[in-house]
């Protein structure tokens, strides 16, 4: 029997689940045992809103642990993961991704267009509050943070204090409560973010037996779909937090006329959004090309919303943006 691999793991309930899927797939499809290490993150001790953390909060002490050697591989959100390259790492597989869009849990079973004016509802990110706004329902939007029961907890325990809370549909899948959810939304009015419902395998790039083991759990689809988002995401040089959406679908394309082989191609539709927190601007664009273009896809997305002034929506222009702003108000 070989030495586990060691997988390096948050301590949360959700990266507990994820990670756990993983390590079956690859001991399934390899033989080879793994271990959970569990690390601490600057992102689980503190309680403060995710947007003043800043950048990769859940995943430095992970790829700390994997530069020094202390663990093997890690296992990632995806939509956690900075856009600019770790030095020495590499994600060596992104597994099938699971339903990247954002689920309504509200009382009484409602669902969206059920909620009346006034209605409170409760999320953490500046992506989800600007399109809650720019829904134009008055919903009051209110900032929340905190592990998945415990967001929940605040429309279905016994001391529930909000109408209903977004968050992300994977999160709740993995953890196996997709029956609280009152609504999946769909992504022409709640754009997910990118990468959500992805996960990021990501090794030692020099680590280079161990980059071509887990690259049996890549799934080339999603693999492309978040690239595309991410590489949109990258070119508005905006983080996680940022009041940036974009979703990619892969699907079949028509038969490339003449090939006698009938070659199918893999198409990719991107479809991107940046909207000011307060929802009164709201930038929204699509895309189609082909899978092997998934990041010039990204890129071109972007540079158009830049066109139509994403740039002063992101705060990028010295005009006030999300940066500048003072959010966490219930507003
Ligand atoms: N920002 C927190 C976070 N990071 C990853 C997930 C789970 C969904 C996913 O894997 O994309 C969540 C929870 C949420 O957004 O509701």
């Amino acid at each position: 029997m070989s030495t586990p691999l060691r997988l390096g793991t948050r301590g949360s309930k959700l990266a507990m689940a994820q990670s756990g899927h993983v390590a079956e797939a690859l001991t399934a499809a390899t033989g080879r045992p793994v271990e959970l290490v569990e690390v601490v993150t600057a992102g689980d001790r503190s309680s403060a809103p995710v947007h003043r953390l800043g950048v990769g909060v859940f995943v430095s002490a992970l790829r700390d642990a994997l530069t020094a050697g202390t663990i093997d591989f890690a296992v990632h959100s995806y939509k956690d993961l900075p856009t600019a390259a770790a030095a020495g790492l590499h994600v060596a597989a992104v597994p099938t991704r699971q339903d990247p869009r954002d689920a309504l849990v509200a009382r009484d079973g409602r669902t969206l267009t059920e909620l009346p004016s006034g209605a409170t509802v409760g999320t953490g990110a500046l992506r989800r509050i600007a399109q809650l706004h720019a829904l134009g329902m008055q919903l009051e939007v209110t900032p929340i943070r905190g592990n998945v029961d415990s967001r929940l907890a605040r429309v279905l325990g016994p001391e529930a204090d909000l109408d209903a809370v977004v968050l992300a549909r994977a999160g709740l899948a993995r953890l196996g409560r997709t029956d609280v959810i009152t609504e999946t939304l769909d992504p022409m009015l709640m754009l997910p973010a990118p990468a959500q419902g992805a996960l990021a395998v990501e090794c030692r790039a020099d680590d280079t037996d161990l980059v071509e083991l887990l690259a049996v759990l890549d799934h080339a689809p999603s693999h492309a779909a978040v690239v595309a988002e991410r590489a949109l995401l990258a070119t508005l040089e905006a983080g996680c937090s940022a009041p940036v959406a974009a979703y990619a679908v892969v699907a079949e394309g028509e038969p490339t006329g003449s090939g006698a082989e009938g070659d199918v191609v893999q198409e990719i539709y991107l479809r991107g959004a940046v909207i000011s927190p307060d929802g009164t601007r709201d930038l929204r664009l699509s895309r189609t090309g082909t899978l092997a273009d998934a990041a010039e896809i990204g890129k071109a997305l972007a540079a158009e919303l830049l066109d139509l002034g994403a740039d002063s929506i992101l705060g990028h222009d010295g005009h006030a943006g999300p940066g500048t702003q003072q959010f966490g108000s219930t507003e």
